[in-house]
């Protein structure tokens, strides 16, 4: 006799969870083959207009869409298909803040390495690199041996830092930096709204040369003097100097204590008496029980990116920044996708 969960909660939660990465890959691909796009501009469509659009067998775009169906981000009325407010928001556009970037990016990026995830957390490595050509140990390092993946994987990053950045671009903290070193600053997305939201900071972005290049279009070509880059590796050269604002945004996460500490360190050498550290991104709860997205970002890190890191609680943070020398340590919490903003003031 099985015990019945039916009103648990958790039950409903489990029997989604198993279905998730087909219906996942099923939206992917109705985000692939544009059917969100076609119904935001054409307005509600009967199966043979859609048909029509998309270049699949009848009876595979039959299945497709009722996968996508169930997940409730298409709608079927009288045979007509609609996209679901939460599809027509996130999914329909092509806008640079699209989730629909984001679902190519962890399709083509992430979930192909959860299949090693059992033996890359046994080997506590990242064990799944190996499907990227090259020798260096992190996926960033790599992904410049594949420009096409890079481009996906920073619109992907672009996107989703989107979804969150106006929360930290709005600190007040800000407003007193005049040189902001945006270390491991990606393609430039979180400086260029810093550099619209204060036109008088500047900004330096600090990443690897494939990087850099890819934060050409979107900083310097927009920003002229406001922004500069600064091709380099954290690990190997020196940070800019003459900044008094440093900015980790999703970077210190990827690493273990002792490179987290190291990094610290470094922007505390680098800053001037009243320098400012941010770090930004992804916090689990104190107790390491919650965050769904910080729970899939601290898998990726270990299984495929670093084969460290995590999105640690904010008091991790806290006591690192402490520990290196900063004071007026603290943590803007509860900011949206799990995000905190830890910062702390050079003495
Ligand atoms: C998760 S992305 C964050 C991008 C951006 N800061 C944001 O919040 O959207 C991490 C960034 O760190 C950069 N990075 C990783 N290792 C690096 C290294 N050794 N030196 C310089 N940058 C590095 C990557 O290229 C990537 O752009």
């Amino acid at each position: 006799m099985h015990v019945s969960h039916e009103d648990d909660p958790v039950l409903e939660r489990f029997h989604f969870l198993v279905n998730a990465p087909a219906l996942f890959n099923a939206v992917a691909t109705a985000v692939d083959l544009d059917i969100f796009g076609f119904l935001s501009r054409q307005g509600p469509a009967g199966f043979q207009e859609i048909h029509e659009q998309v270049d699949v067998p009848a009876h595979q775009l039959r299945v497709l869409l009722q996968g996508v169906c169930a997940t409730g981000l298409l709608t079927r009325d009288e045979g007509r298909y609609a996209n679901s407010a939460v599809a027509e928001d996130l999914l329909a556009s092509d806008a640079e803040d699209s989730w629909s970037h984001i679902l190519l990016g962890w399709r083509d990026i992430y979930y192909p390495a959860f299949g090693h995830m059992t033996m890359a957390l046994r080997a506590g490595t990242n064990t799944a690199l190996a499907d990227h050509p090259g020798d260096e140990p992190t996926l960033y390092q790599r992904l410049s041996r594949n420009p096409e993946l890079e481009a996906v994987f920073h619109r992907a990053m672009s996107a989703f830092t989107l979804r969150s950045v106006d929360a930290l671009v709005a600190r007040q903290e800000f407003s007193s930096v005049r040189h902001l070193l945006d270390i491991g600053g990606g393609d430039g997305t979180t400086s260029a709204r810093l550099s619209d939201r204060y036109p008088d900071m500047r900004i330096t972005v600090f990443d690897i040369p494939s990087v850099s290049r890819l934060a050409e279009d979107k900083t310097t070509a927009r920003f002229g003097g406001q922004v500069a880059l600064c091709p380099g590796d954290i690990f190997v050269d020196p940070f800019p100097q003459g900044a008094d604002g440093v900015l980790f945004s999703h970077v210190l996460e990827i690493f273990s204590e002792d490179v987290i500490l190291g990094q610290l360190k470094k922007a505390y050498d680098a800053l001037p008496s009243g320098g400012r550290v941010f770090v930004y991104g992804y916090n689990v709860s104190d107790d390491e029980t919650d965050g769904i997205f910080s729970a899939r970002l601290g898998l990726y890190f270990n299984v495929l990116a670093s084969g460290q890191g995590m999105a640690y609680p904010a008091k991790d943070y806290e006591a690192w920044l402490s520990r290196v020398g900063f004071t007026d340590v603290r943590t803007a919490t509860g900011l949206p996708y799990e995000h905190g903003l830890s910062m702390g003031v050079k003495p």
